[in-house]
């Protein structure tokens, strides 16, 4: 029977999470929400950068990592942290466009699919995904337990407006009402567009962790519109948002449903072009330990 130290006892309250966003603004909210901004967190460096390492009063560990806008600069920062350390559950998490009505400025928006939205070919029928493509997946599905669960804890908090539904990685910025509407034509369950979600949450199914994302509002997703973004109410949300998650509560959640999140396609060809994760993939049981 192995022996585990104590900082190894298994257990939500001992969960260990992942906050991936774009730039340093975004990484101070989520520290000034989760009460770990300056001494309160330690400054862990990884290669090619840091992160800030804050552990709450509940016994669970966030790391806060700012890796770069796009989801190129995503996937690479998050899976050199997943290298680096072992985690619950990573959450992709920063300001967002916001589909009208349903996500309007300084809502928050919880993903329940991430999906990869220009990420395909034009073709003279339209656009086609890489999944019709028949080179992998675009979309990845976080647990719906754990999605309804904070969606419950931050509307019992008052945290403001939160929305749930499909929240896309783009990119390049909507600036366009045309581009709005073909988004939203392709996909009807969209709230909200980014430009990470998709990357981080690859780089947590090859390592076998569940992904989450949380969004804020900042703009409305249409015609260019800079005078139009409100970065600082956003800002606010996304500290709000990071005060009142339950993290033990959702690792539990995370926990019992495993990961991964990715659905490759039917037609995923025997020789996809889908990696394999660096080592083996950790069974669901062993991913929700604390
Ligand atoms: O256009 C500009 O002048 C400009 C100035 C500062 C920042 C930007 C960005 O595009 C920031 C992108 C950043 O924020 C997220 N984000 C926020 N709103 C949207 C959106 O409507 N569509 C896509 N991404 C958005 C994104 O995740 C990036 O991290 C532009």
């Amino acid at each position: 029977m192995p022996v585990r130290l104590p900082d190894e006892q298994p257990g939500p309250a001992r969960a260990r999470l992942l906050v991936v966003v774009a730039v340093p603004a975004e990484a101070d909210a989520v520290l000034r929400g989760l009460g770990g901004l300056g001494a309160a967190a330690e400054r862990v460096p990884l290669p090619g950068g840091a992160l800030d390492r804050v552990a709450l009063p509940c016994g669970a560990t966030v790391d806060v990592l700012a890796g770069g806008v796009g989801p190129g600069a995503a996937a690479a920062a998050a899976a050199t942290a997943l290298t680096a350390a072992r985690y619950d559950l990573v959450v992709s998490a920063g300001i967002a466009g916001g589909f009208a009505p349903r996500a309007p400025i300084g809502a928050t928006v919880l993903a329940t699919g991430i999906v990869a939205a220009d990420l395909g070919a034009e073709t003279p029928e339209g656009f086609a995904d890489v999944t019709e493509l028949g080179f992998g997946t675009v979309r990845h599905t976080p647990a719906p337990a754990a999605v309804a669960l904070a969606a419950e804890a931050l509307r019992a908090a008052g945290a403001g407006p939160v929305a749930t539904g499909t929240v896309l990685t783009v990119s390049t910025v909507t600036g366009s009402a045309g581009r709005a509407a073909a988004l939203t034509a392709r996909h009807p369950d969209a709230v909200a567009e980014a430009m990470e979600g998709f990357g981080v949450a690859e780089a947590a199914d090859r390592h076998g962790v569940p992904a989450f994302e949380l969004r804020t509002v900042s703009n409305p997703v249409g015609p260019r519109d800079r005078t139009a973004w409100r970065i600082g109410e956003a800002l606010g949300a996304l500290e709000r948002a990071f005060a009142a998650l339950p993290y033990p509560a959702l690792a539990l959640a995370l926990a019992a449903t495993g990961s991964p999140t990715s659905e490759p396609a039917a037609s995923e060809p025997p020789h996809s072009h889908r990696a394999e994760p660096p080592g083996p993939r950790r069974a669901p049981k062993e991913a929700g330990r604390g």
